[in-house]
């Protein structure tokens, strides 16, 4: 429900839990489109499969219900997953759903609060069910986290290939004096 609000803005409540999904986004930017490749998880995916799925992510939603622990603390189990294969320093948001169920609460706030702190990202009270914004300001959110990742990959990046080109350089300036001094003691 919070992927089909995010891309249609429209609430659909009923879907296959046990269906994954992949969806494309395109979110229009003055400079360049940026396209969102979407996977909406399975809740009976094997192990194998998570840690695919957390190989393959460039940021991760965390979804719990508000009414419902369990939801809650399996998305602890993955927070735990993704810790262990990539770090803390992930993409991520945690979203805190059904807020409009706030009498039937089974989740504390500080709960969902010790969860975003774990994964070291923000985390959204929403109710997918009452509107549009709380979502679109999460995912928001997230592709900013993304496009700053980015950003720092594409310098990294930059500054390996510098310091290749640098080595090299270094090589053959050295090859280059080995070849004068050898020349020159050849003529002393
Ligand atoms: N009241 C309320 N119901 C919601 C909200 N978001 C989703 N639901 C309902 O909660 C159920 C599960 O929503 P899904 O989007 O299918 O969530 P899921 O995690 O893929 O599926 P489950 O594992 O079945 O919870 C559906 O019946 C939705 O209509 C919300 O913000 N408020």
């Amino acid at each position: 429900a919070f992927v089909v609000r995010y891309m249609t803005k429209r609430y659909i409540g009923d879907y296959d839990r046990n269906k994954e999904m992949l969806y494309n986004h395109k979110i229009p930017s003055p400079r360049d489109d940026v396209t969102l490749e979407i996977i909406d998880t399975a809740a009976n995916d094997s192990t194998e499969h998570k840690e695919n799925h957390i190989k393959w992510g460039d940021g991760f939603v965390f979804i719990y219900s508000i009414t419902d622990k369990s939801s809650y603390e399996y998305a602890c189990t993955l927070k735990d997953m993704l810790v262990k294969q990539r770090g803390q320093e992930i993409p991520a948001v945690v979203i805190a759903n059904k807020c409009d169920l706030l009498s039937v609460r089974k989740v504390s706030d500080s709960e969902g609060t010790t969860l975003a702190e774990q994964l070291n990202c923000p985390k959204f009270d929403v109710s997918v069910a009452d509107g549009y914004s709380g979502v679109s300001e999460a995912m928001d959110e997230l592709v900013i986290q993304l496009k700053r990742e980015f950003v720092k990959h594409c310098s990294q990046a930059a500054v390996v290939a510098n310091d290749k080109t640098k080595s090299k350089l270094f090589t053959f300036k050295k090859g280059f004096k080995k070849r004068i001094s050898r020349s020159h003691s050849d003529t002393v």
